[in-house]
């Protein structure tokens, strides 16, 4: 006898509403991707992807919802984000997987963070986390589990695979076919600064829907699917400092407080501080020091624990060197190359002279063999090692890798 049940899984998105004209057009891309129309969604829990996951169901994909269980506890990438992860796809019809990957998550971000401000850096860990522990595992996972050989995400970016050679202007030998990375169409939302270290293998796998839309036809589109998450307020730019309320609470709960001292530039003692790790290069606030005018925090020395402090006109440099480099767009060039550089996630792009150098040995081993110069046509203020320095040609985000120290 074969039971059937009840409620067979079934999708309730609303058929009487028309979507907007950006969720239109999404839909038609949707409809018109060639090849297997079957696809991983990494589910956050979030709004952004909750409509990624909803738009392919209703262009007729067949979707499974991945969520990575990242840390233990509250909050939106958390039990919290698994819940209205499981919620969404209950509501769309879809199956939904949990990875447990907080093993992997303390090893490749939480681990490497801690040593990188022990270290009197200040890291950036969300691009390490997209290639590490989302994108690869994920797409890795669904593959031999489900056999899905594509992956989602509402991340704001656009991908162009390139059948044609094409011409970047200041690059002209770079004409080959590639997977090339684009800003996201919303220059509020764009995320595409985090995606700099993808590697070709996982472009030509992921699909964006979100990455033409603005947030506020994202927000539409899931009030007119009437998605559980539509008012589902937006998460921080860094999950650990949203988990543990702060970034200082998340580093005081890993690293015990040292005390050294903090200098002016020229050696004179002003105050102690007490712990490197709390410092980040340009920072003004929260110095501890009453001066004559406003400082800024300009070296992070780990070997003396100290922390240098000097006035905004010594805070600026014109130059730093970059590692780890994961040319996305095009070929990694071989000679000079004016770029767009993008020192922060939310910093305006400033334009550089690049020039290709000699990697380091840990790089070569890391598959990331490549390193540069970069000489800005005006200083730019608090280069600070450990961010990532990412480089564009307009939308075209052209490749990307680390700030190194002095
Ligand atoms: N824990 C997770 N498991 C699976 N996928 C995830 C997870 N966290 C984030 N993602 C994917 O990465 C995308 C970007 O994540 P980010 O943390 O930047 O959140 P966001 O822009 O606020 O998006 P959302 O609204 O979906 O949370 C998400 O839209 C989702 O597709």
């Amino acid at each position: 006898m074969t039971i059937t049940p009840k409620n067979k899984r079934t999708s309730s998105i609303p058929k009487s509403q028309t979507a907007t004209i950006g969720g239109e057009e999404v839909l038609k891309k949707l409809k018109g991707v060639e090849g297997d129309h079957s696809i991983a969604v990494g589910l956050s829990g979030g709004v952004d992807s909750s409509l990624t996951a909803a738009l392919l169901v209703e262009a007729g994909w067949n979707v499974e919802g991945i969520t990575l269980w990242l840390m233990s506890g509250k909050g939106s990438c958390c039990t919290d984000g698994l819940v209205d992860a499981a919620g969404i796809c209950e509501q769309l019809g879809i199956p939904h997987h949990v990875i447990d990957a907080r093993e992997t998550f303390q090893r490749e971000i939480i681990e490497s963070l801690v040593k990188g401000y022990q270290e009197g850096m200040t890291p950036s860990p969300c691009s390490k986390c997209n290639r590490f522990v989302k994108f690869s595992p994920i797409l890795e996972w669904a593959e031999q589990n489900l056999g899905l050989k594509r992956i989602a995400t509402g991340h704001y970016a656009r991908i162009k695979h390139l059948q044609e050679p094409i011409k970047i202007s200041s690059a002209k030998e770079n004409q080959i076919r590639r997977h090339q990375l684009l800003r996201g169409l919303d220059q509020n939302k764009d995320q595409s600064y985090f995606l700099y270290d993808l590697s070709q293998e996982i472009l030509e796998k992921v699909i964006f829907p979100l990455g033409e839309l603005k947030k506020a036809d994202t927000r539409k589109e899931a009030s007119r699917i009437e998605l559980r998450t539509a008012e589902k307020p937006e998460s921080q730019d860094l999950c650990l400092a949203e988990h543990h309320g702060s970034m200082k609470a998340f580093l005081d709960e890993y690293i015990s407080p040292r005390n050294g001292e903090i200098l002016l530039s020229n050696g004179q003692l002003l105050g102690q501080h007490d712990g490197i790790e709390h410092f980040t290069i340009g920072q003004r606030k929260g110095l501890g020091i009453a001066w004559k005018e406003p400082l800024h925090v300009i070296e992070i020395q780990s070997s003396t624990n100290r922390v240098i402090v000097a006035p905004r006109s010594e805070a600026s440099r014109d130059n730093c060197t970059v590692g780890s480099i994961n040319w996305v767009s095009i070929e990694p060039p071989s000679k000079k190359t004016i770029v767009e550089v993008q020192l922060r996630y939310r910093s305006k792009p400033v334009l550089a002279t690049l020039t290709p150098i000699k990697p380091l040995k840990k790089d070569i081993e890391n598959d990331r063999p490549y390193r540069c110069n970069l000489q800005f046509q005006s200083e730019q203020f608090s280069i600070t090692p450990g961010q990532a320095a990412v480089f564009y040609e307009g939308e075209i985000l052209l490749g990307g890798g680390i700030i190194e120290g002095n």
